[in-house]
């Protein structure tokens, strides 16, 4: 059969900034012959996530992470349905996810590497499994529970940078729900700000493109920081770091503002920053979900509870088509979505 793909075409170099071009759709003809073990999927939705930038270069900077290579289909966090199957897990019609989904319209996977979701779980809402109800939801819920230390009734402020993201969203709510009295968002629009406030029940949010953040940050956060869950790095942190209470807490997530660096992950720190972590004695550990799989399926669990009775409101930014894979990937490097950023690739 005659499928669509998409493959690396070049780098963007270690210190460039990814455009559309890096990517290439090309057709292909796929063998649906299936051997013992594999079955056919049909691709449904396919995530972008800022790891991938660290995957385009030769080197990742990253141990677990392995380079995309040159003219070879691209992967990725996927959700797709199961069309025909010589695996005895799996059978026509299931839902399956994968992190190492290719960037294809349909493709022979082994049946082993993929885990089937139940679509009760996210109301039928699909894409949820590449995010709220997925590896995002995971990040920001036992980010904020591993390394927050969030008490109920201790009067804490929260504040999130890359607020208005896919794992900025989830985190925030899930701070406010776990007992901060305050969750401030940082991000990079009007409407992001708006869409915090109005919408997810953020206390405030400051557009860090628009707004002292340093001013703001003293007028929405009069008792200091006390959790800050950090998507970003680079200056917004440094500037939230300044404002942290002694014992508070970073939850080291992502460094976004970094990645278009030639630097090693997590990227150092000034010496101002290193220091004032050091004599406020503020924890800043790393986190990485995958880490802390064991506890995914009661997290998981707990995330399509909170998203079903409406407790965690979920934001996505869909576009349509395997065509536009690298612009949604660009974009979202950008600022570009609200919530998740998804590709949605088939019905
Ligand atoms: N530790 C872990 O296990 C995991 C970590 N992560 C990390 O979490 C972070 C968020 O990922 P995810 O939610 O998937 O992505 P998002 O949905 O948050 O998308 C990325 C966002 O980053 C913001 N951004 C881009 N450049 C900058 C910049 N220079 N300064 C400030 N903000 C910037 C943009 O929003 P804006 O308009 O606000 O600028 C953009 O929308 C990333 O750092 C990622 O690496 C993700 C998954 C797992
Ligand atoms: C290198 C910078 C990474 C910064 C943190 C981050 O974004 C981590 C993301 C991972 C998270 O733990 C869950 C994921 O899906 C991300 C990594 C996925 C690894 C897939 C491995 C793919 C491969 O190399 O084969």
């Amino acid at each position: 059969m005659q499928v669509q793909r998409v493959v690396l075409a070049s780098r963007p170099g270690k210190n460039g900034v990814p455009v559309p071009e890096n990517f290439r759709l090309e057709e292909t003809t796929l063998t649906a012959d299936l051997q013992d073990g594999d079955v056919l999927v049909r691709t449904l939705y396919l995530s972008v996530d800022p790891y991938m930038r660290c995957r385009m270069n030769e080197d990742t900077g990253a141990d677990y992470l392995g380079p995309w290579q040159l003219s070879e289909c691209v992967d990725g966090g996927g959700v797709g349905v199961v069309e025909s199957s010589r695996c005895s897990t799996c059978n026509e019609g299931d839902v399956v996810t994968s992190f190492n989904w290719p960037w294809q319209t349909y493709a022979v996977l082994k049946g082993s590497g993929l885990q089937k979701v139940d679509p009760q779980l996210a109301h039928g809402h699909l894409s949820y499994f590449l995010g709220a109800i997925g590896l995002t939801g995971l990040t920001a819920l036992l980010g904020v529970r591993e390394k927050g230390h969030v008490i109920k009734g201790a009067n804490q402020t929260m504040v999130v940078s890359g607020a208005a993201g896919a794992c900025g969203c989830i985190a925030g709510q899930i701070g406010r729900l776990d007992g901060c009295v305050r969750v401030v968002g940082i991000c990079g629009s009007d409407e992001k700000c708006k869409a915090l406030v109005e919408d997810l029940g953020f206390s405030a949010a400051i557009n860090y493109r628009q707004e002292d953040v340093s001013t703001r940050l003293k007028e929405c956060c009069p008792d200091g920081v006390d959790v800050y869950f950090d998507n970003v790095g680079g200056d917004i942190s440094d500037t939230i770091i300044a404002q942290m209470n002694n014992g508070s807490h970073v939850i080291l997530c992502g460094q976004i503002s970094q990645y278009n660096k030639d630097l090693p992950y997590p990227p150092p720190l000034s010496k101002e920053t290193q220091e004032t972590l050091q004599m406020k004695n503020i924890t800043r550990d790393r986190f990485t979900v995958l880490n802390y799989m064991s506890k995914a399926d009661a997290a998981l669990y707990e995330l399509s509870q909170c998203v079903k009775s409406g407790q965690i409101k979920v934001l996505e930014t869909v576009v349509n088509g395997i065509e536009n894979m690298g612009d949604a990937f660009c974009s979202m490097m950008k600022g570009g979505n609200i919530g998740k950023q998804i590709i949605k690739i088939s019905e």
